[in-house]
């Protein structure tokens, strides 16, 4: 029975080919960041408050002006048509239809105009790395153009996190076949042949400004998460003027940096270790979470993600002052077991365990979450 996040991971785990399910659930290094990010949030707890009216539980929450029908969102995530073509696509859908925001990756398989399309009156930020200048400041354009209402710079890749698992499978562009791969497809009918089916050019182009700029050097540089190291601070400015909208830094988790983003005109921030995928000595997000909050001091809303998988999770990265929360590898899992059926399955079941729990703890709102933080518990920071 597939009755939570982990138990999409292990049907994940049975019918992605090796090299695509090594991809998406693993980490840098030894993989301590993103055991970290998960014990650390199960280390918490929340002392219940009892005899309060909870028939009725409003997990909404109000956003940059927009309506989210729960406090969480999919995490921008690379090659989503690796897990299932079109992917993209069929995440933005179902973000939108779970009430919650969708965030397209730079790194998407799709044109990012056709996933907009996919989800006309949902909540859709564009993520940017910026490998080039010139094509960031295309795709910021066209985001923009096409109604993106929201950017999220990374800043946690300057350079790739040591992903072993994908140079032992060879995962690296251009993708050479071996006999290892061969028997992976083999022993995966399905994925192969769906993949098959759904033709090369959704594996061929892996940038969200698709042929425009998908040259080979663009996508080797892009897997191999060659970035523009000389972005700093003072080039945030350039960013700042081109996009009209409200602006995030993603990755952070030092407060001073909160405070420079403060300083530089941001939006927003998603506090984020990558999910453990870039520095494996990084905090886990939830501890690096309260830092940030106090430093940025209600002056712009602060998300948090990497480890989120329950319910429960969500209310204790709100209790200690995110705004929201996003979720990356979950909705892959999703993807991988069930296609869109999962991905509504698991938001679903996020959304049912965060109303179960803000029941349990007598906090029929958003904002009586918030008020935990307050409180005397045994939260620890
Ligand atoms: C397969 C995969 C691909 C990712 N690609 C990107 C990306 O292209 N851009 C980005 O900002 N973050 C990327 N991330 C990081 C996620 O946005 C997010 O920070 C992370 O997955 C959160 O941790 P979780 O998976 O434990 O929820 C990726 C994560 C995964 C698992
Ligand atoms: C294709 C990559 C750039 C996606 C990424 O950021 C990741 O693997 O963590």
């Amino acid at each position: 029975m597939l009755l939570n996040a982990d138990d999409f991971r292990e049907e994940a785990r049975r019918l992605l080919p090796r090299f695509v399910f090594d991809y998406v659930d693993g980490a840098a290094d030894d993989g301590d960041c993103l055991r970290r990010n998960r014990s650390d949030l199960e280390s918490l707890t929340l002392a219940p408050r009892v005899l309060r009216d909870t028939t009725v539980i409003d997990t909404s929450i109000e956003v940059f002006g927009r309506q989210w029908r729960v406090p969480f969102g999919i995490a921008p995530t690379g090659l989503n048509g690796l897990v299932q073509p079109g992917g993209d696509a069929i995440l933005s859908a179902a973000a939108d239809r779970a009430g919650a925001p969708f965030a397209l990756s730079t790194a998407s398989n799709m044109r990012l105009e056709d996933v907009r399309a996919a989800a006309p009156g949902g909540v859709q930020w564009m993520q940017l790395y910026v490998m080039h200048r010139e094509m960031a400041q295309r795709i910021v354009q066209r985001a923009q153009k096409a109604g993106y209402q929201a950017l999220v710079l990374t800043v946690d890749v300057p350079v790739s996190g040591n992903r072993e698992l994908d140079a032992r499978n060879g995962f690296k562009m251009p993708f050479r076949p071996t006999p290892k791969l061969a028997w992976d497809l083999i022993t995966h009918p399905r994925w192969a042949l769906r993949a098959a089916r759904a033709g090369a050019p959704d594996f061929a182009n892996i940038t969200a400004d698709g042929a425009d700029a998908g040259s080979a050097s663009m996508q080797a540089a892009l897997l191999a998460r060659a970035m523009d190291r000389s972005l700093v601070w003072e080039t945030l400015a350039r960013l700042r003027d081109d996009w009209k909208g409200p602006l995030l830094l993603k990755g952070l988790l030092h407060p001073h940096d909160a405070r420079l983003a403060v300083e530089h005109g941001v939006d927003g921030l998603i506090v984020s270790n990558h999910g453990g995928r870039q520095l494996d000595a990084s905090p886990s997000a939830i501890s690096a979470l309260p830092g940030v909050v106090a430093a940025v001091q209600g002056r712009m809303p602060v998300f948090m993600d990497s480890g989120i998988r329950r319910g429960t999770h969500i209310a204790k990265a709100i209790a200690l002052g995110a705004t929201g929360v996003f979720v990356g590898r979950p909705v892959l899992y999703g993807l991988a077991a069930r296609g869109a059926v999962g991905v509504d399955r698991v938001l679903g079941l996020l959304a049912e365990e965060l109303v179960r729990t803000m029941t349990l703890l007598g906090t029929p709102r958003i904002a009586d979450l918030r008020s935990l933080i307050d409180a005397p518990l045994n939260v620890r920071q």
